[in-house]
């Protein structure tokens, strides 16, 4: 769905689908609703000349009654047609929003893993979930007030003539230069302005979030809000759009206010003099009392009309977000049938750069994982390991050169027998507010509970189900209900162990754990890796001294590779991590020891 280039009132009808004729009736009956509640006041006039032209003698006014169910007639009509376009605009509002919601979760889904890093979860969650619902408002309830404003100026500026030119004008002269007031306050770059507001807003729920997850570290450091720079300034900042545009609109504010309510100061010395140079006094003062009724009615409408301004420019605006995160470029995968009977993977010359970033962060990355070998990657942080290993799911593309399974380019690998192959553990594995059965199985839909026992047990998780008080039905996050880092990467590594893929990528896997965690860790590993394709990243040198291949990542390009003993006679930058490696082991040790 491409919306760019279209009116916010296209937007929704191509997000309302089937329902896009509900808001289309909608706008037309609040329309004609609008037009026939100016009817009584047409009826009441001609219910007054009745009286009048009979007066004193009121029971000659044969006219009166017929007008006055007219009146209500088209007063009851009106508002029938009023609810009935409420009731259509309400059913394309649901609509409407439920489709933002649902484009956007499936947009989200297809797009690159790296997006989520630059638009965090919930700064995402409340574009998608504020901005439906701000168009939901809007829709359901402001747009049918807009269409029923949108033909009252012309009724308004019909009916101000037909019965005395000179009261029209002079009611319809400062409602007129009223809209210029109103061109001041919502006109020009005020649409910049309501970006700029938005943004600031998201940036400070977003950093609220951020603050709100830092508090540990805050409480520790004893700090405060202060020093939360993010948070405050974005306070700040959305302090000073907020107020700078309530102080903008202050002048224009009183003149349009002054200028709505001008037409009903006027009237009387206006009318009053009409009065005094008028032969036929009856039909002056019939028309007197009708502006007089009237005009307050204007009022109202170029009051409502200042309010559904602002509600479209910030309708639009969510449009506007929304639409950003459905035309984000996602990866395409193929279509096409493949078969894949070895599962050796090639890296053939890769050249990466994150986007925005001005550097590649991989240059030039020639590298291969024969079937069924296990290679390591390691270096200084910030190489590239992780940016490497990222790549073969596919969680970004790269810029230049191939990668290859069985010499077939990923690219041209259908998205699902890619991601089956698979097995990737994260560094931070996220484990969902669900069973640990559930949390397990989601490696593989069709395991039965044996199945994810046998996994448990491989990935050595027996001990986690024995203390959790319902076993493997226990729901993680629930009252009391926590595990550690390192249990957490073992239900992980459980959940990959029951994917059986051929392809096994971890990252980081030993990160968070404790010596007792790392031994049951590495024995989890040793169920994983057997028989597959695997590569690892990992700081702790000693879990890949005995890879079949390690290679030594720096600056984006690989400075060397080899095995362990190779490496080591090399004596370039691995030889010196490993001397570095353990001499803090020993450190460790001497510690430990003086601590005895
Ligand atoms: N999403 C991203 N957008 C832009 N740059 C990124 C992104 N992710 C990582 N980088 C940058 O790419 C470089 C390599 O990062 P990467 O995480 O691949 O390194 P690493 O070798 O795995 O580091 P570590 O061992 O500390 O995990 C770093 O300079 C990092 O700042």
């Amino acid at each position: 769905m491409s919306l760019k280039n279209k009116s916010t009132l296209k937007k929704l009808l191509e997000f309302a689908d089937n329902r896009k004729y509900f808001i289309i009736f909608s706008i037309f009956f609040s329309a004609l609703s609008s037009i026939l509640s100016f009817l009584p006041f047409i009826f009441i006039w001609f219910i007054i000349k009745d009286i009048l032209s009979v007066f004193p003698d009121i029971t000659k006014a044969t006219e009166t009654i017929k007008y006055g169910w007219l009146a209500m007639g088209s007063s009851v009509i009106s508002v029938l047609l009023y609810f009935t376009s409420l009731i259509l605009s309400h059913l394309a509002a649901f609509r409407v929003e439920k489709n933002i919601r649902k484009f956007s979760m499936h947009k989200i889904i297809t797009l690159p893993i790296g997006y989520f890093k630059q638009n965090p979860s919930g700064k995402l969650r409340k574009i998608i979930d504020d901005n439906a619902s701000l168009t939901h408002t809007f829709l359901a309830h402001q747009l049918p007030d807009i269409s029923g404003l949108a033909v009252m100026p012309f009724a308004i500026i019909t009916i101000l003539f037909i019965f005395d030119w000179k009261l029209g004008i002079v009611c319809l002269f400062p409602l007129m230069i009223s809209f210029l007031f109103l061109k001041e306050m919502i006109g020009g770059n005020r649409q910049m302005f309501m970006e700029n507001y938005m943004n600031s807003l998201e940036t400070m729920n977003s950093s609220a979030v951020e603050y709100i997850r830092g508090i540990p570290v805050v409480k520790v450091f004893q700090q405060t809000v202060f020093s939360f720079k993010n948070f405050y300034n974005s306070i700040k900042n959305y302090k000073k759009y907020a107020s700078n545009f309530a102080l903008s609109c202050r002048i224009p504010l009183i003149k349009y206010t002054l200028s709505i309510n001008l037409p009903s100061m006027l009237l009387m010395p206006f009318g009053l003099i009409i009065l005094l140079n008028t032969n036929n006094y009856k039909s002056a003062l019939l028309d007197l009392i009708f502006y007089m009724l009237f005009v307050p009615v204007c009022t109202v409408m170029m009051n409502k009309i200042m309010h559904l301004s602002e509600s479209v420019m910030s309708a639009r605006e969510a449009l506007n977000r929304v639409e950003n995160i459905l035309e984000e470029k996602n990866i395409n995968f193929s279509e096409k049938n493949i078969t894949i009977e070895n599962f050796s993977i090639k890296f053939n010359n890769i050249t990466f750069k994150y986007p925005n970033a001005k550097e590649p962060v991989l240059k030039n990355i020639n590298l291969e994982i024969p079937e069924g070998k296990v290679i390591a990657l390691v270096g200084p942080s910030g190489g590239g390991k992780s940016t490497l290993a990222n790549l073969i799911p596919r969680f970004w593309d790269i810029d230049q050169g191939s990668i290859t399974i069985d010499n077939i380019n990923i690219k041209d690998i259908p998205e699902k027998q890619l991601m089956d192959n698979i097995a990737f553990v994260f560094q931070n594995s996220k484990l969902f507010k669900t069973s640990l059965f559930e949390n397990i199985k989601m490696g593989n839909p069709k395991a039965t509970k044996k199945d994810v026992l046998k996994a448990a047990n491989l990935a050595q998780c027996d001990d986690i189900l024995q203390k959790m008080p319902h076993g493997l039905e226990t729901v993680i996050g629930t009252k009391g209900v926590y595990l550690s880092g390192g249990e957490q990467q073992r239900i992980a590594l459980a959940r990959a162990i029951l994917k059986d893929s051929p392809i096994i990528i971890l990252d980081e896997a030993t990160a968070f754990a404790d010596p007792e965690n790392e031994y049951q860790i590495q024995k989890a590993f040793e169920s994983l890796i057997e028989n597959k394709t695997v590569l690892i990243i990992a700081h702790r040198l000693s879990s890949i001294k005995n890879v079949d291949k390690i290679f030594v990542i720096k600056n984006g390009r690989i400075e060397e590779s080899g095995n362990h003993n190779e490496l080591l006679l090399n004596d370039k930058l691995y030889s010196k991590m490993w001397d570095e490696y353990k001499s803090s082991i020993s450190w460790k040790v001497g510690k430990e020891n003086i601590n005895v």
